[in-house]
Parts: structure tokens; sequence; C-alpha cells
């Protein structure tokens, strides 16, 4: 099966350039637009699409991007494998703005946001134990390390609604009592619906700052926030074109069963379902819907 990778790129990363054939396209979906065109081409002969999670000139705010409509749209282009790129705040000393961080457990505390495909006349559980890619965040990782980046492998995302920063009792709370080691807005619901949808997903971090915990660092500051983007910006496009020849051209079922999520998932009989919500999860769903 052909690989095909697509980039959801957060704050500050609204394009990336040097694909063959680039063109950017109109997807539409049952669930509503995208956030925006999709970015289309190849990149060492391995077929690339980039989706701004935000829309070009950053129209989206965390609440309002829309995540169905994203992850049906590049399901729906056929891409197979999913990195996110973020910016986000640290709860760690040693995971200092500039760094990334291969981010593979989440814990989801946003409340204001579809979070399913499924829903009454087709309902599905996944699981999301493990809501990252193994081999996929292994090739994240080795690409930021070929790209000189400092780069964490592993660590929990604290997924919060915003668009406001969080209070100091909060991120207190976030960082000594529940482990998280980053925070951010945005990867939830997109890694949960990325694994009903059946795709391999990986979440890249980009510290930006050290969130509002640090007695050293006062308050997040979306300025200065905006300072370390441009920096990180340039090294997430960097990893992100060294994906290509490491997952190559080629790829196989996913060893870690990313695209065989759905298998078993499906608890509405046959004749229960309904006609119309089975037809909306074409894209999503078409492998066992049939
Ligand atoms: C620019 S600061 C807050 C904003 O940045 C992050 O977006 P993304 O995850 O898309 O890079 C964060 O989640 C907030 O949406
Ligand atoms: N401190 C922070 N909290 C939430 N989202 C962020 N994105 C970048 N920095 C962040």
């Amino acid at each position: 099966m052909d690989t095909y990778i697509g980039v959801i790129g957060g704050s500050g990363i609204y394009e990336i350039d040097g694909l063959e054939n680039a063109e950017w396209v109109t997807v539409e979906t049952p669930w509503g637009a995208p956030s925006d065109q999709i970015l289309t081409g190849v990149y060492d002969g391995v077929k690339m699409a980039f989706l701004p999670r935000h829309g070009r000139g950053h129209v989206h705010s965390p609440t309002t991007v829309p995540y169905r409509a994203n992850i049906d749209a590049l399901k729906r282009l056929g891409v197979t494998d999913v990195i996110s790129v973020s910016a986000c705040g640290s709860f760690r000393d040693e995971m200092a703005p500039g760094d990334f961080v291969i981010v593979d457990q989440f814990i989801d505390r946003t409340f204001a946001r579809e979070k399913s495909f499924f829903g009454t006349g087709c309902v599905a559980h996944v699981s999301v134990a493990h809501p990252t890619c193994p081999r996929l965040s292994e090739a994240c990782f080795t690409a930021a390390t070929d790209a000189g980046i400092k780069v964490h492998k592993g660590g929990t995302y604290l997924a919060m609604e915003g668009p406001q920063f969080s209070t100091l009792a909060e991120s207190k709370m976030y960082r000594e009592s529940w482990g998280c080691d980053v925070i951010g807005m945005t990867n939830m619901p997109e890694a949960k619906l990325a694994r009903e949808a059946e795709l391999c997903y990986a979440s890249v971090a980009m510290i930006t700052d050290y969130d509002s915990w640090h007695p050293d660092h006062g308050e997040v500051d979306v300025t200065e926030i905006i300072k370390t983007l441009v920096g990180n910006a340039d090294k997430g496009r960097d990893l992100v074109k060294r994906l290509p020849a490491l997952l190559g051209a080629e790829r196989d079922d996913c060893p870690h069963g990313c695209d065989k999520a759905l298998e078993f998932a499906i608890l509405t009989a046959p004749e229960k379902r309904d006609p119309a919500l089975v037809a909306k999860l074409d894209a999503v769903a078409g492998r066992v819907l049939g």
C-alpha cells in the first residue's frame, strides 16, 4: 500500500514548501468544511498532504477547529499517517522552550467539541489506551534527532478547552498531581478521531513557554509564544520533510493495529443502523461498514 503522509500544522505553521506538484485542493466532507483547503503534493517520492489546523491566517480557535471534517478530509484523500504538529506549554524544567516532545499520552479536559464520528444509529467504541502510533512516533523522533532538534521521547499532553491559558492553580495541579508534561488546546479530540478513522497518528509538540507554574517565568504571554514559535516552526517544517525518506513510499499494515481500530468496535446491529449516519461514515468507516 502507498504511504500517504498527512500533516496537521498548528499555530505558526500554515504551509510547507518544496512539494512537487503542489496544489491547494478543496475537500468536502459530510462533517462540514475542513479548516482550509489542503496542500497536496509529493516529497522525496512520497505523497503528502498539509492542512493548517487553524486555517491560513489563523481563523479557527481551538474550540471551533472542525476536527471531524479535518480527519475525514485527510482519510478521504487517502492519507495513511497523520502527523500533528502543535505549539504547547511545558510543565517540566528540563522541557524548555524550543525543545520538542514526541507526545505519547493525553489527558482530555476539553468539553465543548464533538468527540466522535459515531453516535445514535451507529455506536462504536475504539480503544485509545495507546492514542499515538509507536511506529510513526519513532519516525518523528528520528527525524527530530537527525534535524538536530532537542527532542524528548514520550510525554503526557494535557488538552484544555481554552482559549484562555490556565490559571496558576490549574497549572500546578496538571503538573504536580496529574503528572502532565505539556499542555495545549488542540490534540483532543483530534487523536481520538484519527483512531476512529483508523489512521496512524503521532504528535510532535513544540514547546513555546513554561505555562504559568514556573516561578522564574510568570504568566503565559502570547507575544513571547509567537517569538518562540517562529524558530520552532522552521524546525517543525524541517522535521516533517525528513519523514518521507524515513517512512518510504510503500507501507505494510500498521504493526500496532491503528488501521484496524474499528474491526470489533461497532456495536449497533446492522438492521438497526441509521442509513444517514452510515452514509456519513463512508470515508471513516467504509472498510468495516461496506
Ligand atoms: C499560540 S498559543 C495557543 C494556541 O497554540 C496551540 O495551537 P496548536 O496546537 O494548533 O499549535 C494551542 O493549542 C493553542 O491553540
Ligand atoms: N501554555 C500553554 N497552554 C495551552 N496552550 C498552549 N499553546 C502554547 N502554549 C500553551
